[in-house]
């Protein structure tokens, strides 16, 4: 039997207490109350259970009327966000509305016009050129190198409009404050001796614009970009004051083994860079050939070259490096050389270093650098947009320009011939013969550059070829190449238009484009590997069908600038801008003037690459 069974009978036990049960001795005591005393102990109890009813039926109305409100308030709210969204939709209506009431009464050009303006905005968000640690730390130097070069006395003393009167005599254009006077003589920029006897035994007697301008401005410190037509000189405006400070830094204290730069050239492709160590090596040997200068020690820093061929420069003090970006970072990152005490860093074709393809690379060069520069950029074309950016970069740049940038070099004459595609070949012979050799021969294709070269030899032409082939056995080819026409063992060069940029060949008579590259300053650098310092050449250019419009366009211009004779085909060619009455300026994208920024051959080739190495690098996983 269960407990549970004989539990109820107990509990009955214990709630009825029995006066015969009492002896239960298990139940516990429970005393007497009296009936009286019982009835008032339930009358306390009902009226205290009343007044806690009273007190909670309170509380509940509060407590609803609370909640009464709470939801008055809500609706309030929702009500109010309603009216709310109804107006903003309502105002979006009407923008959108009176928006496309514009747009419709706006014309093509000024709708084309904001549509450039979009693009140059942004074009303009680009980060400037600096190190990564001054960008992080917001390191912004405010005030010029300073420099001890200081010229005579009576330069110094000539007034504001002497100096204008010169500027103006050479056609310079200066902008930016406090910009050192110009200097129309060697003698007076106080250049060491053995130099200036140099320069007159390689017949250079008078500074060019560029340079009566350039080196007084670069001598004194400042931050500087050159812009002057291909052949002025410019490779000297940059090269000698860093030799000058180079010599000055080694004469206050000789540089040791693992010490220097003190200044670095960067060129966009290895001949230019081959080139411009050249002419340094020359300069610095005829320096210190009198042993009152310093020696002082050069590195060319390229691709496709052995760079234990130069251990013996590493060996040593470095004073100069000479470098195409690619193989200069890689000796920076191997820790072959530092940049910490590099001042002078200089950049020739600059707007192709730091807009196509090297932005990145130049970046990273300046990552490497640890002290305040003198920056400098140099170039025959240099469009608005790539000098505004390069002025944000700089520290009070001064702006020294001949001529328009961009402008073709008027000792040129321009002659452009209507050729068709498959007459291209027989009519470069005969135009071989308009003048006697050295001649250039142009193409943008590389196989075409092959083409060419292999039908002149066929036809007992003397000739040679370069293109952009990266290959070792290509870069031999090119040096071998360039050697051989340089010194005139050949008569013709056929050559790609990124091999030949800036490269200075003596005594060039014709240069014949035979494929007209899109961009027009590409064609400028083509045509200006003729009529170098002070001499003539001529400038033969084939177009026809394939020619795109907007390209025969900026041609058309640029001949009417230069006051060459415009042929009547191109005189043909109708500005759509000009129809719509829009305005003529030139592009500030890449200088052209037959068309505007949102048609720019060159900004849609940087979209194209842009993507194609955003591509690339999704594919290859390297970012
Ligand atoms: N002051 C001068 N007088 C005469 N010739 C000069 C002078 N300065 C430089 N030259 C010569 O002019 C030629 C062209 O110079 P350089 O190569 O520096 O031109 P550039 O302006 O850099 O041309 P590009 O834009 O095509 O690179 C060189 O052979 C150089 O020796």
């Amino acid at each position: 039997m269960s407990t549970f069974e004989s539990s109820p009978k107990r509990r009955r036990v214990t709630r009825s207490p029995s006066p015969n049960n009492y002896y239960d001795l298990d139940e516990p005591y429970e005393p007497y109350v009296p009936v009286a005393q019982r009835r008032q102990a339930r009358l306390a109890k009902l009226s205290s259970l009343g007044a806690a009813t009273d007190k909670e039926k309170a509380q509940r109305e509060q407590q609803e009327a609370d909640e009464r409100e709470d939801e008055e308030r809500e609706e309030e709210r929702r009500k109010e966000k309603a009216r709310r969204e109804r107006t903003l939709l309502m105002e979006a209506q009407e923008v959108h509305t009176r928006k496309a009431a514009e747009d419709a009464q706006k014309t093509d050009v000024e709708r084309a016009e904001e549509k450039d303006a979009e693009i140059l905005a942004a074009i303009a968000a680009r980060r400037k050129l600096a190190s990564d640690l001054e960008l992080a730390k917001g390191i912004q130097y405010t005030d010029p190198l300073k420099t001890s070069w200081r010229p005579p006395k009576y330069i110094r003393d000539r007034s504001a409009e002497e100096n204008r009167r010169i500027r103006d005599k050479y056609h310079i254009i200066v902008e930016g404050d406090d910009i050192a006077a110009p200097i129309e003589h060697f003698t007076d920029m106080k250049i060491p001796e053995p130099l200036l006897k140099f320069l007159k035994s390689k017949r250079i007697f008078m500074p060019t614009p560029i340079q009566l301008q350039g080196l007084p401005v670069a001598l004194s410190g400042r931050d500087m970009i050159g812009i002057a037509f291909t052949g002025s000189g410019k490779t000297l405006a940059f090269c000698l004051p860093l030799i000058m400070l180079a010599c000055e830094e080694d004469a206050k204290l000789p540089l040791i083994k693992g010490e220097g730069p003190v200044g670095v050239v960067l060129c966009p492709s290895r001949e230019l860079a081959s080139q411009t160590y050249e002419n340094i090596l020359q300069w610095t040997e005829a320096l210190s050939r009198e042993g009152t200068y310093p020696r002082l020690n050069t590195l060319l820093c390229i691709g496709g070259i052995s760079m234990s061929d130069q251990s013996h420069v590493l060996n040593n003090g470095l004073h100069i490096v000479v470098a195409t970006p690619g193989r200069l970072i890689d000796m920076l990152e191997k820790k072959r050389f530092t940049f910490n005490n590099c001042k002078y860093v200089c950049m020739d074709e600059a707007d192709r270093m730091i807009d196509l393809g090297f932005e990145d690379d130049v970046r990273t060069i300046m990552s490497f650098l640890r002290r305040q520069r003198q920056t400098l950029l140099f170039s025959a074309t240099m469009p608005r947009k790539i000098q505004d950016f390069a002025q944000q970069s700089l520290t009070k740049p001064v702006l020294v320009n001949v001529g328009r940038a961009g402008a073709a070099n008027l000792d040129v004459l321009q002659v452009v011939e209507y050729v068709k595609q498959e007459a291209k070949m027989v009519y470069l012979l005969e135009c071989l013969q308009k003048t006697a050799p050295p001649v250039i021969v142009f193409s943008d294709n590389k196989n075409e550059v092959d083409d060419i070269q292999e039908y002149l030899l066929l036809k007992g032409v003397e000739a040679v070829a370069i293109h952009g082939s990266k290959s070792a056995y290509a870069q031999e080819e090119r040096q071998y190449a360039i050697k051989a026409f340089k010194s005139g063992a050949k008569d013709v060069m056929v050559a790609s238009g990124v091999a030949s940029k800036g490269l200075d060949f003596n005594d060039i008579q014709h240069v014949i484009i035979f494929s007209m590259p899109k961009e027009i300053e590409d064609y400028v650098h083509q045509i200006g590997r003729t009529g170098r310092s002070g001499k003539t050449g001529i400038a033969t250019t084939f177009v026809n069908m394939n020619t795109p419009e907007q390209t025969l366009l900026d041609l058309k211009y640029l001949l009417m600038e230069a006051g060459q004779k415009v042929p009547p085909f191109l005189l043909t060619i109708d500005d759509p801008r000009a129809a719509q009455g829009g305005s003529l300026k030139g592009c500030p994208v890449c200088g052209g003037l037959g068309h505007s920024i949102s048609n720019c051959p060159k900004l849609e080739d940087t979209q194209r690459r842009q993507m194609a190495s955003h591509r690339s690098n999704v594919d290859t996983g390297g970012y």
